[in-house]
């Protein structure tokens, strides 16, 4: 499909990238012509310099381009002006481009600023939206405008990402507050750069016309949040304040749903914050950088990670029965995503493969091992298929000590041989599958794992006496005592 991306910032810079690669024909367009020069010199499609608030200059777009674009995408920022530069900007810019373009459908980048509410309310895409500040109501007057001609809107919550985050850079630099809220402040919705990018492209591609809350999975109060940061930099909590009602952006309390984005099928990359905080590498060093630092991981990074034990490997290595002495032997819990899993749906795990296929139960495997998150002071055995989704890796990591139980697939056969449990496994040939799964996974268990141990010639309790004792030589080097954690 043929698109044009009015404007190349942070976010739009990044859809026509994800477009262009998905083999799209694509041209850029920003306001000025350093921007312009610089993205054309760097990119693989065209960037050009025009100025959509400005008639003339979108109708000699439009005879440049040639032909209609099939999506006109609207992410030009006017974040750092005021009243008049939304006007100029969002409904002159879809004006000027619905005038020129009157084939193409456009999809305008909206806010959810446009969302009044203060009450903590969940809200929907159905919900008031009568923003009090005039920049909002230009919003939804845009927004008005696009839906008319066809379009459809996405209201992004707050965006975040590599160089980019106020959360983390104002909790850092000690600027930050907890306002309003009984003490708790308000709930805070955001989005990743690249989930904000993507949902975009999903937008124009997979789902139907219409209004979309693009936020992540997980609203949380300023308090939750600060915790979580204060855990992981050891900084104290930022203070608490009344709420600041001279901000630019209104004071407003309330839970963004992205339930109608992903009930078209988008899933996101980074469902919380705190999950995009662990897992983008780039996130957290960025901010270092600009805040003086070098850019070197946080000194309690490496605590970061839990203090549990967690097995991965092959059906019949022995994770949940090693497991369980492992746990024993160190004074810990024991925890194994597959009887959470099985305790949730209140069914055994063939009958959850039969009923919603192995992509369901792999679904309740990742909320799972997520609602481990934040534990410590127990031994994990995982199912052996939990290396298949990529974001269970860091999970994984962020949970603890990651140990690989590894076994010869002809082992593992003779050790699974007369159990019933393991869907995967029910067909005529186990021994052939489970070679398989062992040069398909391997690679995925070493990436996952700190440490591997060759199961074939030792007995349960020698593998768990060897995990033990080099769990303990790990943690008494990581941290002394297993920490507290404010979640737990
Ligand atoms: N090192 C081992 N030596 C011999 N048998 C083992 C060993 N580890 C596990 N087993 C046996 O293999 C079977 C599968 O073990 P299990 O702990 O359920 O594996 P997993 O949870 O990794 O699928 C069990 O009957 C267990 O007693
Ligand atoms: O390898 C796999 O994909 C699976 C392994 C099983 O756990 P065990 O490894 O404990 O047998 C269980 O999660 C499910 O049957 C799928
Ligand atoms: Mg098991």
């Amino acid at each position: 499909m043929r698109y044009l991306v009015i404007g190349c910032g942070y976010i739009g810079e990044r859809v026509a990238d994800l477009l262009h690669e998905a083999g799209h024909d694509v041209a850029g367009v920003t306001h000025s012509p350093e921007s312009a020069q610089r993205l054309a010199a760097a990119k693989p499609y065209p960037v050009h310099a025009f100025d959509v608030s400005q008639a003339a200059e979108v109708q000699a777009l439009s005879e440049k381009f040639g032909g209609s674009p099939a999506w006109v995408i609207h992410c030009a920022s006017s974040s750092r002006g005021g009243a008049e530069t939304y006007r100029q900007v969002h409904l002159a810019g879809c004006n000027n481009l619905r005038a020129s373009f009157p084939a193409a459908k456009i999809l305008f980048t909206s806010s959810t600023s446009v969302y009044p509410q203060t009450d903590g309310s969940v809200v929907t895409e159905e919900s008031d939206a009568t923003p009090d500040r005039e920049t909002s109501q230009i919003l939804r007057a845009t927004e008005e405008l696009v839906l008319a001609g066809g379009g459809s809107v996405a209201r992004l919550a707050g965006i975040y990402g590599p160089s980019r985050s106020f959360v983390l850079k104002s909790y850092l630099e000690g600027t930050a507050t907890i306002e309003g809220n009984d003490g708790n402040g308000r709930y805070l919705n955001q989005i990743h750069r690249e989930d904000a990018a993507r949902a975009l492209v999903h937008l124009t591609t997979t789902a139907p016309l219409g209004i979309y809350n693009v936020t992540d999975d997980t609203p949380v109060t300023q308090r939750e949040c600060y915790t979580a940061l204060s855990w992981r930099f050891e900084k104290l909590m930022p203070p608490v304040t009344e709420p600041n009602t001279q901000r630019k952006r209104a004071w407003t309390h309330k839970r963004v749903s992205n339930a109608k984005l992903r009930s078209t099928g988008f899933t996101l990359s980074y469902p919380s914050y705190e999950e995009a905080i662990a897992q983008d590498p780039d996130l957290v060093r960025s901010i270092m950088v600009q805040l003086g630092g070098n850019g070197a991981a946080p000194s309690a990074a490496d605590a970061s990670r839990g203090c549990n034990v967690i097995l991965v490997g092959l059906m019949g290595s022995g994770k949940s029965t090693v497991g369980r002495m492992v746990a024993q032997s160190l004074g810990f819990g024991f925890a194994d995503t597959d009887h959470l899993i099985t305790d949730v749906a209140g069914q055994t795990i063939p009958e959850i493969f039969a009923a919603e296929g192995e992509e369901g139960f792999r679904v309740r495997e990742t909320a799972a091992l997520r609602s481990l998150i934040g534990r410590d002071g127990l031994v994990i055995a995982t199912g052996g298929g939990i290396v298949t989704r990529p974001e269970n890796l860091p999970l994984l990591k962020q949970l603890g000590f990651v140990v690989w139980l590894s076994a010869d697939p002809n082992v593992l056969h003779r050790r699974t041989a007369h159990s019933h449990d393991r869907p995967l496994l029910k067909n005529p040939d186990p021994a052939g599958t489970l070679r398989k799964l062992h040069d398909g996974r391997s690679p995925l268990y070493e990436q996952a794992s700190d440490m591997k141990i060759n199961t074939d010639d030792f007995s349960p309790q020698d593998v768990a006496y060897g995990v033990a004792e080099t769990a303990r030589v790990h943690f008494s080097k990581a941290s002394p005592a297993p920490r507290t954690h404010p979640h737990s």
